[in-house]
Order: C-alpha cells, then structure tokens, then sequence
C-alpha cells in the first residue's frame, strides 16, 4: 500500500448551501468508486473552492457520508487568478491504494472537465 493523490473537481451554477454540499458529495462518491477506495483506506481529504463561493464548508457534505466522519478534512479558499473558472469546488484526497499512480482516476466533472482535458474520461 502507497499513500496516493487523487483529483477532483466539479462546479456548481449557483453559491447556495444544498448545491456545494451535494456537488461535494457527488465529487467525492465518483472518486471514490472509479478509484475502489474506501473511507477506511482515506489519509484525509483537502477541498477549495473558488472565492465565489462561500454559502457553507464544503466539508460539511462529506462528514454526513456513512463512514467519512472520522477522516480529516479541510477547506480552504482556491488562489483568485483572474479568469479562472468560477463556482468551482475541487479535492486533494489522499488514500492508501496498491493502485500504481498511472491507474489511478482523477475526476473532472461538469463544467469543471475544461481543467484537465487530459484527465477528463480516462
Ligand atoms: C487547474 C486546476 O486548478 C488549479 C491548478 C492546479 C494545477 O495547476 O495543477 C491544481 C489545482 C488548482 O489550484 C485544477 O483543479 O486542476
């Protein structure tokens, strides 16, 4: 077992509590399942959002998964570069895999896939 990264992003169309915290959930359930990780198998999980969006802690929609309560979380505010993508919602998970780093699946979803073209639907 190696201590990996995993990428993810996603967007919202508006900053509002129900639609961050079920972004986040749905962001973190496709890493989850593409990767065949674990909350268990979980180091911690780093999420940001861009500054436009501050309506709850994304957090907030991971702790109230079955299983994620006991893992570390953190939020924190993504750099401001002008032009960047808005309402955008990403996580750094960290999970302990026997997945070789060229296997493991990063997840760009929604408007947020025109991050990483080169990642999106491998
Ligand atoms: C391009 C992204 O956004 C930003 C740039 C990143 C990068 O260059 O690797 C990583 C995270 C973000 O700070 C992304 O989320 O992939």
């Amino acid at each position: 077992m190696s201590l990996r990264g995993i990428r993810g992003a996603t967007t919202v169309s508006d900053n509002e509590e129900g639609a961050i915290l079920e972004a986040t959930r749905e962001l973190l359930e496709v890493v989850v399942e593409r990767n065949r990780v674990c909350p268990e198998d979980i180091a911690s999980v780093f999420v940001t959002m861009s500054p436009d969006l501050n309506a709850t802690f994304p957090a907030r929609g991971i702790r109230t998964l079955p299983g994620w309560k006991q893992v570390p979380l953190m939020c924190a505010t993504e750099v401001d570069v002008p032009g960047a993508l808005q309402k955008c919602i990403r996580l750094l998970v960290l999970a302990n895999t026997d997945r070789d780093p060229s296997r493991i699946r990063h997840v760009y979803l929604r408007d947020a896939r025109q991050l990483r073209p080169d990642l999106t639907d491998q």
